[in-house]
């Protein structure tokens, strides 16, 4: 059974149709990639399906149960990552992550990560005492990731992580902190604009626009270039034919 489902989904802003009749399926320990235009609806399929956004048609699932926005216990099993992050006033990296640990998996968990060692290399070692606040847009984004990594939810939706302004080994570690957590059975349903990112790092790749679903396919067994083109056909991508 599919761990968090979109049945039928769809979400208007006044009169103006943004999803319809959406229906995507997302496993434990698969990292999805979600691709779109500008507009598509990307932001607002993550949030509908980590219940901050309300939607007015069909429904989102989570472990075959349909989920309630008004039920904590459905909403902790998730955490949905805005592209500009957030984190509480006043913490530091490490009190931050200790916060997030604290709310989603209790007072006495141990983060399933080395700590110290993931700050080394996202290069937070030196300023893991200062406010998340103060730090760069880079920085200040590496600092959320560490948390959500000690949050540790079940469904993790995060919203263009690669344009966030994550440096080169920023991004990598981000790489590997969510192979990691894949591999712990957690599912990672990401936004992107680059069809060679989603192609090459991703077990599914989703395309969204019109409404609907113009793509769901999974990358096991596909070659990279032609996915990329077909990704670039889909997105309306000059000169990607096959
Ligand atoms: N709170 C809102 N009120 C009204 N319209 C909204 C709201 N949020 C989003 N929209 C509209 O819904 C559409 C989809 O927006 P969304 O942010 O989900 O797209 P996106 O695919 O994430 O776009 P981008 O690639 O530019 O980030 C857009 O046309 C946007 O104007």
């Amino acid at each position: 059974m599919a761990l968090l489902e979109a049945a039928g989904l769809g979400k208007r802003y006044g009169t103006k149709r943004v999803l319809w009749d959406v229906d995507l399926a997302f496993e434990a320990g698969e990292i999805a990639g979600v691709l779109g235009v500008n507009g598509a609806g990307k932001t607002t399929l993550l949030g509908c399906l980590a219940g901050m956004i309300g939607w007015d048609r069909g429904e989102v699932r989570l472990g075959g149960e349909r989920l309630d926005r008004g039920r904590l216990d459905q909403r902790q099993r998730m955490m949905f990552l805005p592209g500009e992050g957030f984190h509480f006033g006043g913490a530091d990296t490490i009190r931050n992550a200790a916060i997030f640990s604290e709310l989603w998996r209790g007072i006495e968990a141990q983060p399933p990560i080395d700590l110290e060692e993931w700050l080394e290399r996202l290069g937070l070692l030196e300023i893991a005492f200062e406010s998340v606040e103060t730090l760069s847009r880079g920085e200040r984004y590496k600092a959320v990731l560490l948390a959500l990594h000690c949050a540790d939810p079940e469904i993790w939706l995060i919203d263009e992580p690669f344009a966030a302004g994550m440096d080169a080994r920023g991004m990598e570690a981000f790489r590997q902190l969510v192979l990691a957590a894949a591999t712990r059975g957690r599912c990672i349903v990401y936004t992107t604009q680059f069809p060679e990112l989603a192609a090459r790092f991703a077990d599914r790749v989703v395309v969204v626009g019109s409404g609907g679903v113009l793509l769901n396919e999974s990358t096991k067994d596909r070659d990279p270039e032609e996915l990329i083109r077909q990704l670039g056909q889909e997105l309306g991508i000059h000169g990607a034919h096959s």
